[in-house]
């Protein structure tokens, strides 16, 4: 029997979700629900519902994972522990700084309702999490560095899109060309955060907004801006989606480390992405997990989990004897 997969929030990640499910066939999509009016939400599935935010918890029985693609500004927060009381849940929750809330959160909901919700899947947090906890546990001794860009980000481009007077956004990271050359030089230097990353906005305003006030809400935003030298351009929505419709991405995660007793041997580890669509590449691993949240919570496992809890076989279409043919 198929996974039966719900979707809460039609953006760049649901509309992924939604592509992501055609390429996985032990998993369909049941219901898309929004906080918008669903005759304004056109999604690309045939004979697939579109429903009210509020209908999804009479849904409960005939949804095996919810995923939920809101926004981690303003809507995840919120979300995730609410609906992890009714449904297994998987989101992306990426303000770094305030997954330990987050993770208490929901986990404080899914140990009550039995459920299992893994949050802050994606691909940071997420896959580069993953390699660098492999990188420090394999080589201690040494230094972590991640870069991402130049590209959009989307959870930076949603906080934009969050502020009032702001009609629409794209956020460009861009790493700092020297600070990168001197990590993959080995020389393991000291970064600040300023020193690593710039920021570059295109923001499209409300007729009549002040903009001078999106400027300055910007640039102090505290967790995605404060710490950035970052510039902010005025544009026409046109120009927006004329100059910026894509939505690439990509990144790196370095360790530099050293082994051995006398002599000191130097290892370089760099796991790499380059993504034309970030929303794409996300939604696809959000689906791997949607895998691994079902059989987690079929075992009768419970709680909030992040994705250093879920054994990686979990998230392969393959069975066990399969993937052990990949070992040989
Ligand atoms: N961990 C990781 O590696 C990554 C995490 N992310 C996270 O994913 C989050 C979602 O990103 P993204 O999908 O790009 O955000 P969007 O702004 O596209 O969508 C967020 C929500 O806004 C609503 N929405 C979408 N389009 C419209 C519209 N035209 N008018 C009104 N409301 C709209 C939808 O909710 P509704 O349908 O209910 O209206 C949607 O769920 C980001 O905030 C980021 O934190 C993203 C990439 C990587
Ligand atoms: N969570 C990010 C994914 C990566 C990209 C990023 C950045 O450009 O600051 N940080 O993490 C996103 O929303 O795109």
């Amino acid at each position: 029997m198929s996974i039966r997969i719900g979707i809460l929030g039609y953006g760049n990640l649901g509309r992924g979700v939604e592509c992501a499910l055609k390429q996985n066939p032990d998993m369909e999509l049941t219901a898309v629900f929004t906080r918008r009016s669903p005759q304004d939400v056109k999604i690309l599935t045939a004979g697939v519902p579109v429903y009210p935010v509020e209908q999804a918890e009479q849904m409960a029985d005939k949804i095996d994972v919810l995923i939920l693609c809101g926004g981690s500004a303003t809507d995840l927060p919120v979300q995730t522990p609410k609906y992890a009381k009714l449904f297994n849940v998987v989101d992306s929750f990426d303000t770094h700084a305030r997954i330990p809330e987050h993770f208490a959160s929901v986990d404080n909901a899914a140990q009550s309702s039995g459920k299992v919700g893994i949050i802050s899947v994606g691909w940071d947090p997420g896959m580069f999490s993953l390699n660098r906890m492999y990188a420090n546990a394999v080589l201690p001794d040494g230094a972590d560095y991640t870069f991402w860009g130049k590209g959009v980000s989307q959870g930076h481009s949603d906080a934009i899109r969050r502020i009032e007077g702001v009609r629409d956004a794209r956020q460009y990271t861009i790493p700092v060309e020297s600070a990168l050359q001197a990590v993959r030089s080995g020389k393991n230097p000291e970064l600040s955060t300023r020193q690593k990353h710039t920021r570059e906005c295109f923001v499209v305003a409300e007729a009549g907004a002040d903009t001078a006030r999106i400027e300055r809400e910007i640039k102090t935003m505290p967790n995605y801006f404060a710490d950035y030298d970052t510039t902010v351009h005025f544009i026409s929505e046109e120009e927006l989606q004329k100059n910026h419709s894509g939505i690439p991405h990509g990144g790196f995660v370095i360790r530099c480390g050293k082994t051995g007793w006398n002599s000191e041997n130097t290892h370089i580890i760099e796991y790499s992405l380059k993504l034309d669509s970030n929303p794409e590449f996300t939604s696809s691993i959000i689906v791997a997990y949607a895998r691994a949240a079902y059989r987690m919570n079929q075992e009768g496992q419970k709680g909030c989990k992040t994705v250093f809890d879920v054994p990686p076989a979990y998230l392969s279409a393959k069975s066990g004897e399969e993937l052990r043919k990949h070992l040989l």
